[in-house]
């Protein structure tokens, strides 16, 4: 395909960081995870950053950070759950790549966040949580140029998934 970068998109524990990096193993494209390589940047962690100063300035860091991941070309870019939610970052997504949603069901969410217990956003009452933010980015998704609900599927499968729909 002529795209230049594939981009992912979805709720945490979607798996974007997972498919991602498994994408990029078998075509030979470059990974870039936007949290890993804002985290590199800032030299702390996500968490971290939350905590010290707070979420809007960490979306500050994710706008920029994308903006200059998704200048170059030939990547698979997984980004955070929240980067989607402002405009700017979903033009500049759908101008430098091909976007995939991934989806999955609240009960799967739920099980595959719960083994990473670091999730700024997820601190409390973890369904609760997830049920809230879930209904508050309920269309957030939809700008992309495919879906995948990766409920029932192998991380394996869902490469098999985008490779065929994105024409890789
Ligand atoms: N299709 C899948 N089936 C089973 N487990 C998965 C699947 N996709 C991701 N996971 C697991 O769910 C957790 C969250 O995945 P991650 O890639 O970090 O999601 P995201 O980046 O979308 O938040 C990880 O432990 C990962 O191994
Ligand atoms: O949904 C969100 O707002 C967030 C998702 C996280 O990434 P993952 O979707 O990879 O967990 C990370 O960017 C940050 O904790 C905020
Ligand atoms: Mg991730």
């Amino acid at each position: 395909m002529t795209t230049s970068n594939l981009v992912l998109v979805g709720f945490m524990g979607t798996g974007k960081s997972t498919v991602g990096k498994k994408l990029a193993e078998r075509l030979g494209w470059q990974f870039q995870d936007s949290d890993a390589v804002l985290e590199d940047e800032q030299q702390t962690s996500i968490a971290d950053l939350f905590r010290q100063y707070g979420e809007a300035h960490f979306r500050t860091l994710e706008s920029k950070t994308l903006e200059s991941l998704l200048a170059q070309r030939g990547q698979i870019v997984a980004t955070g759950g929240g980067a989607v939610l402002a405009e700017e970052n979903r033009a500049c997504m759908l101008r430098n790549g091909f976007v995939v949603a991934l989806k999955a069901s609240p009960e799967t969410i739920i099980h595959r966040v719960s083994a990473d217990i670091n999730r700024p956003l997820l601190q409390g009452n973890l369904e609760e949580r997830v049920h809230t933010l879930l209904e508050q980015r309920k269309s957030a998704y939809d700008f992309a140029h495919a879906m995948i609900d990766t409920t029932e599927l192998t991380t394996d499968q869902i490469v098999d998934l985008i490779i065929q729909q994105a024409n890789l």
